[in-house]
């Protein structure tokens, strides 16, 4: 007996219909109907046709005359899986985010946009008996009681099915050719003037049969003429094939041997396998080969018939790093990242869904791949705030491999050169186990000697940006054919003032957290308390009139130096040089091969790069980042700087670094010098415990935006009056203020800042704040709560 009633979550995000709603199953349908495939019902007063998920079945009850019925099935198979769905009504519980939300992030866009199915056959009763002269049918062609035919026949193995997308990402494919008549080919007499045919004649004997090529490439190798030549003798054999729109990540790539771990290593590889008892933290030093471990932990999981996921930041996830997986583990390796079109998503969600990729490597969205058996995940550069996603659902990587690592008994690492402080405090407790590699993984990679200059006192005449020391140090590489990375630091660009004299930034007097420039109302603002007081015209502390809006772009930057160094090649990365498809990788690939001396980019160069060659790294402005308003910016500025001093001297070569900064005495600068992460970790967390910020506090944002400013901030504090009555005493709720950018979209920006150590309450509270966006007087407010905010901006 199946059941007659489906659960449905419906693509509407509203509170109203955040939970399932019964529909009737039509009896054509009964059948086929399964728990994570999407539909189409009637609904609301209209009855519009919208897209939901099939969550569960109602099997008790059969009295379907009060429901309306579902109108079509959209997919043959689920696309989503059983883990998927009880991952998502965890993640409603500590993401404040509609359940049609978190479901739909978990597919590729292309599965969340429309599309059509296309059948074919290869069944001679089915072709003849459906198809009638066609080769294929248009699923959406078809009337409901045809659809369920289909479906039955899919589930026997008779049709298969394409989807097609409206837009105009479908399926790729490519001509290819077969060799299918080795006998006749040898047989075939050219004359001897026909040289193109002949000599595709000796290149086509020397190999066997069944063999293929890509049509394209012996065109390019003996012309059109000469390859259907041999079509037309029925020598050859043309096809059309699908092609992964990823292959081009497969070509050119030599396999790779596995390296011999050293001690260190060793160690930490041998606790991995071993357990999956507890997270691990991999806290290895910038090339101490924390990536090699990764790889023979993921070969291992797959020799225990196992698969694995490599997560990796956005920014780092170039070819340069997906052929070292590629490398490795080849054809089984499927890659996930946003530079990829949703046609190009898709083929890979599919390899993977299809279960013919082991290993899943991809950026922050890779974690949802509907990967079974999973044996490990892995996080690489784990403090990296690209793992917590800055739009609904807001989730963190890092929580959701928690879960699924726990769900599979799979081992889960954790790794970096600079953990946050979560993680590093975690570790501290024993809630994660602390693996350490100390070392350079190659033996006569030294860690590179960091030099400070102090901009006070180095600011040459020449130029804004680079002292005299840097522009020297610069010179002596090139001249000597090494090759130099420089890093401008972007972040917090033009969005504090700084005295040019002598680097004092002014501070909110409450907060300890640098003030935010507000261009709109020329005033400093306090991100966190709201406190705000006038653009100075002098220094407060030296009297210098030198007060100036901090920030300058890379274009800027490359332009000075050119003219500085007229003779030096330079390669610029930053946002506008790799907006184009594919542009990051030329770039480096370039610079890999010598094309350039210098790489001059933002945060982008800073991690993963590995080119030998590279003996100095400049930093122009350490400070940038340092002065951000939020809590977080003593963490990312070591961060950076350590992971951007790792990539010098990473061979045999010794490497220098050079920090330029207004802040040497900094304690973030001084133990980024020194590489000394355990000073810094305890220093921090000094700083956190004494203002109440994490990991000893919790944090939720909740950001309020509405078109109107006055009812911005009234339903500001009508929100804090919800919290107010369902938190304790103890909870601190810092504000409402306006966001550091006020107004977007034109839509005004309030924030509130709540930070908690316990609260029994809070997800009933927080609940009760989004049910405020149902009442009718607020559709026109917006409100987003962001769990554990990850950016203050
Ligand atoms: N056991 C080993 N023997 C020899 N060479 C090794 C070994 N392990 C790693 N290497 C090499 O050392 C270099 C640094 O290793 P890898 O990139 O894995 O370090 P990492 O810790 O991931 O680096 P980072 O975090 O700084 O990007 C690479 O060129 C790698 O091939
Ligand atoms: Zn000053
Ligand atoms: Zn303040």
């Amino acid at each position: 007996m199946y059941p007659k009633i489906a659960k449905i979550i419906v693509d509407v995000p509203t509170m109203q219909t955040d939970k399932p709603f019964s529909y009737a199953i039509p009896d054509e349908l009964v059948a086929l109907i399964q728990i994570g495939m999407r539909v189409h019902v009637p609904f609301g007063k209209g009855n519009r046709l919208m897209q939901g998920f099939v969550v569960g079945f109602d099997a008790g009850k059969t009295d379907v005359s009060e429901l309306k019925s579902i109108s079509e099935v959209l997919d043959f198979e689920p696309v989503l899986n059983h883990e998927q769905l009880k991952l998502a009504d965890e993640m409603r519980k500590t993401v404040f985010s509609y359940k049609i939300s978190i479901l739909k992030a978990m597919l590729p866009n292309l599965l969340n946009s429309s599309y059509d199915k296309v059948l074919t056959t290869t069944d001679v009763t089915v072709a003849a008996q459906y198809f009638g002269n066609s080769t294929e049918i248009h699923f959406s062609s078809l009337d409901e009681n045809e659809q369920a035919v289909m479906m039955k026949l899919h589930r026997e193995g008779k049709i298969s099915v394409k989807y097609v997308a409206h837009a105009k990402e479908s399926i790729k494919t490519k001509k290819v050719v077969t060799l299918t008549d080795v006998t006749a080919l040898k047989a075939l007499t050219i004359p001897l003037r026909a040289k193109k045919r002949l000599e595709m004649q000796a290149f086509l004997q020397d190999c066997a049969e069944e063999k293929t090529w890509d049509y394209s490439e012996l065109v390019k190798k003996f012309s059109r003429e000469v390859v259907k030549f041999f079509l037309m003798k029925a020598i050859l054999n043309l096809t059309e094939v699908e092609v992964s729109r990823s292959q081009d990540y497969f070509s050119n790539i030599t396999a790779d041997e596995q390296k011999v771990l050293n001690a260190e290593q060793m160690s930490a590889y041998q606790a991995i396998i071993n357990s999956a008892e507890k997270p691990f933290l991999l806290e290895g030093v910038t090339g101490s080969g924390k990536t090699e471990v990764y790889l023979q932990v993921i070969a291992h999981t797959i020799a225990q018939g196992k698969t694995a996921i490599m997560l990796v930041p956005e920014i780092s996830l170039t070819p340069l790093m997906t052929s070292r997986f590629i490398a490795r583990f080849g054809e089984n390796v499927a890659i996930m990242h946003s530079g990829l079109s949703d046609g190009e998503k898709y083929d890979e969600w599919r390899k993977i869904a299809a279960g013919k990729a082991q290993v899943v490597v991809g950026a922050r969205s890779a974690i949802f791949a509907p990967l079974e058996n999973i044996g490990a995940i892995i996080i690489d550069e784990e403090h990296e705030t690209s793992y917590k996603q800055d739009s609904n659902p807001r989730y963190h990587a890092r929580d959701i491999a928690i879960w699924r690592a726990k769900y599979h008994g799979a081992a889960l690492v954790l790794g970096s050169a600079t953990p946050s402080l979560e993680t590093r405090a975690r570790a501290q407790q024993n809630v994660y186990q602390l693996l350490h590699l100390t070392q350079r993984a190659n033996a006569k990679a030294q860690i590179p000697q960091v030099e400070i200059l102090d901009m006070r006192q180095h600011l040459s005449d020449k130029s804004a940006s680079f002292s005299q020391v840097l522009l020297d140090k610069i010179s002596e590489k090139i001249a000597k054919n090494e090759q130099v990375v420089l890093m401008l630091n972007r972040r917090g660009y033009s969005s504090f003032v700084m005295c040019r004299d002598c680097g004092f930034v002014p501070e909110c007097p409450n907060c300890d957290i640098s003030l935010t420039l507000h261009m709109d109302t020329k005033t400093l603002n306090c991100h966190y308390c709201g406190h705000t007081e006038n653009i100075p015209y002098a220094c407060p502390n030296c009297q210098s009139q030198k007060i100036r809006y901090y920030g300058s772009g890379t274009q800027k930057v490359e332009e000075e130096l050119s003219e500085l160094l007229p003779t030096v090649r330079i390669l610029r990365m930053d946002v506008d040089t790799t907006k184009k498809k594919g542009a990051h990788g030329r770039i480096l690939n370039s610079f890999g091969a010598g094309e350039a001396d210098i790489l001059l980019g933002t945060q982008m160069i800073a991690k993963g790069l590995d080119f030998p060659n590279v003996t100095l790294v400049g930093v122009i402005n350490a400070d940038t980042a340092l002065n951000l308003p939020d809590f977080r910016s003593s963490e990312r500025t070591f961060q950076l700087l350590t992971q951007v001093a790792g990539r010098a001297g990473r061979a045999d070569k010794v490497g220098e670094v050079l920090i330029q900064t207004f802040n040497p005495n900094h304690y973030a600068i001084k133990l980024a010098q020194t590489h000394d992460y355990e000073s810094f970790y305890q220093t921090e967390m000094d700083f956190r415990r004494k203002l109440g910020y994490p990991p000893y506090y919790y944090t939720v944002q909740i950001v309020i935006s509405h078109k109107n400013e006055d009812e911005a901030v009234k339903k500001s504090y009508e929100i804090m009056t919800i919290l107010r009555r369902n938190l304790t005493e103890k909870a601190q709720i810092l504000g409402p203020i306006p966001k550091p950018i006020a107004r977007t979209h034109n839509l005004y920006h309030y924030q509130l800042l709540i930070k908690y150590r316990f609260e029994a309450n809070l997800t009933q509270a927080l609940n009760a704040v989004l049910d405020l966006t149902q009442v009718r007087e607020n559709r026109e407010l917006r409100l987003a709560i962001d769990n554990e905010p990850q950016n203050f901006m």
